[in-house]
């Protein structure tokens, strides 16, 4: 009796023993397979479109044939954004806001994120998402590189051609301090990224969202060395230029206010603070809409101290540095709205988030028109705009150039819609490339205003669809592919912003911002509901001809 009791506790000791090996064995494959998938992040792109490089070009205007596109580059990986988590979070210890075990813990959710299904990249492979544009032609390019003889029939090249005739590299006139040397050549791979970002704008769009050059320009510009900063004329508020070695500009917004602050409901429009959250999330918005018209935007944490005050030329930006009561390094430059003491923008006491867009090519090289929305506010606070009082006024801005041909409505009407989802009520002007004339995209720039409430919808951001009852079928079917559960506009969002830099210190956006977007998706998609219901033409078919 006794042996068979001591007969059966030892098997069942072994039984133990083997479970537990077996869990063990399971739980070390696991962590194995965890951590490998961990070197592929989703990206925005997944199939790209090697294109060819010229041969024999030379840098000034690009040719139709050249392109800013390699296929020997490769999308960013998490190595680099793991890189830039590491900067935030080793920034961030230093101003002691964010736990070594806080940044672990986000780490490690990206992580898990990467391994599960990934919405982003569903989207991003859904036809809607991949129609096939015309080949650019010539007149398609914004700039186009200057080929050899086109170089020798101008009257000042003699020194290009004996550059050329050695094969040597492009040389910089004057070699200004802590500039690099310039060594680009006609070769596409010797151009720094936002060259390469210059050189693929086109008639229908700013950037081609499956060129690897995209990851390296946002990578460019959230590591490269902060040379020298100056204020931004133009506009009403705060914004620095700063300047890198290669002779790249970013154009950048301070954080202002924290991420989670709701602008004063009393507050007008006009008087709202810019965010440079609103700044990114826009960039990543605007792409997830199949738009693509906003330079792209990536965040940054910077010291206030080494990256601007101490590299700053500008006389009327250092005057204004001061050290706060607690030792923070603040400073409020000069401009019209919130540029003085009592709003300063600081760092903690050095760290400061701000957001970098890449700047577009120089207007001397490419430029701009800028037109007056017909849908503008009246920017006082006691006036309405013409278009707040008259229901028909979508009639005569129909009968009305540029309105009157082409895409022009439809595009302004892409806008409002961006524009609604985030609610930004600033959209005063907007730009275009002065070269396509009238047959080109809208470019959506200063989107420092959106995401000011997420607990409120402006309707009358989306008056230009309301009242003019058109919209375009590319639109409205990516629209509807962003409500399903499969490619749900907040998940995609979510997952989008979490590529930046500054996810790493805390979410661009907030839980309740995102769920907004459904909210106002829904909205957006019933206004085309009741337009459909009354009007017969209100669809923009810009996809005739796809199947
Ligand atoms: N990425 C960019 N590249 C080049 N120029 C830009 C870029 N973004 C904005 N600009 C230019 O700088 C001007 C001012 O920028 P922005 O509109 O963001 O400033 P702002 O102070 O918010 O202006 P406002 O007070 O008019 O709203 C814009 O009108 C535009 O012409
Ligand atoms: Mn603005």
């Amino acid at each position: 009796m006794r042996q068979n009791l001591g007969r059966s506790t030892r098997s069942i000791y072994l039984g133990l023993a083997c479970l537990s090996l077996t869990l063990h064995l399971l739980l070390a494959f696991f962590c194995l397979s965890v951590l490998q998938t961990a070197c592929v992040l989703p990206t925005s792109s997944s199939s790209s479109k090697p294109r060819t490089d010229t041969q024999g070009h030379q840098f000034v205007v690009r040719s139709s044939s050249s392109s800013a596109a390699s296929s020997s580059h490769k999308l960013p990986t998490s190595p680099q954004i793991d890189e830039h988590h590491k900067l935030n979070s080793n920034m961030l210890h230093h101003r002691g806001r964010l736990s070594l075990n806080e940044s672990t813990e986000r780490k490690q959710k990206l992580i898990l994120k990467v391994k599960g299904h990934s919405k982003l990249e569903a989207l991003f492979k859904h036809p809607l998402y991949n129609l096939p544009y015309p080949e650019p032609q010539e007149d398609d390019w914004l700039l186009r590189v200057k080929t050899n003889e086109e170089v020798r029939d101008t009257s000042e090249e003699d020194e290009w051609e004996d550059d050329l005739n050695n094969d040597s590299k492009w040389q910089s006139a004057s070699e200004e301090e802590g500039y690099d040397k310039i060594t680009w050549t006609s070769d596409v791979d010797t151009h720094p990224p936002w060259l390469r970002f210059h050189l693929g704008i086109t008639r229908w769009e700013l950037y081609n969202r499956k060129d690897p050059i995209l990851g390296h320009l946002t990578h460019y510009l959230a590591t490269q060395r902060i040379l020298g900063a100056v204020q931004k004329t133009g506009g009403t508020q705060l914004k620095l230029l700063v300047l890198f070695p290669n002779y790249g500009q970013a154009l950048v917004k301070p954080m202002r206010q924290p991420r989670d602050a709701e602008t004063d409901v009393n507050l007008f429009y006009f008087s709202d603070f810019e965010r440079h959250n609103a700044e990114i999330s826009a960039f990543h918005l605007d792409r997830l809409l199949g738009f693509n018209r906003i330079p792209p935007v990536v965040g940054r944490l910077i010291n206030i101290t080494t990256e601007i005050r101490e590299v700053t030329s500008d006389h009327r930006l250092s005057r204004t540095f001061f050290t706060s009561p607690v030792g923070n390094v603040c400073f409020y430059g000069q401009c019209e709205y919130y540029c003085s003491t009592e709003h300063p923008v600081c760092g903690q006491p050095h760290a400061l988030e701000v957001s970098l867009a890449a700047m577009l090519p120089d207007l001397s090289l490419a430029p701009r028109r800028s037109w007056r929305s017909p849908w503008r506010r009246s920017y006082s606070r006691t006036k309405l705009a013409k278009w707040e009082k008259d229901p028909t006024y979508c009639d005569t801005v129909k009968q009305t150039p540029p309105y009157s041909h082409g895409t022009r409505l439809v595009d302004l009407i892409d806008m409002a819609i961006l524009d609604f989802l985030m609610s930004n009520m600033d959209r005063h002007h907007y730009e275009t490339f002065e070269k396509f004339g009238n047959e080109t995209f809208l470019l959506h720039l200063d989107n420092g205003r959106g995401f000011g409430r997420h607990s409120q919808d402006e309707p009358s951001i989306l008056a230009p669809l309301q009242q003019c009852c058109r919209i375009r079928r590319s639109t409205l079917l990516r629209l509807r592919l962003l409500t399903r559960p499969g490619f749900r506009l907040s998940d995609v969002m979510r997952e989008s912003l979490a590529q930046d830099p500054l996810a790493g210190v805390a979410p661009l956006l907030s839980e309740p911002h995102l769920s907004a977007l459904d909210r106002r998706l829904a909205t957006i998609l019933q206004v085309v509901q009741t337009c459909q219901d009354q009007h017969s033409d209100v669809m923009y078919n810009d996809l005739e001809g796809y199947d």
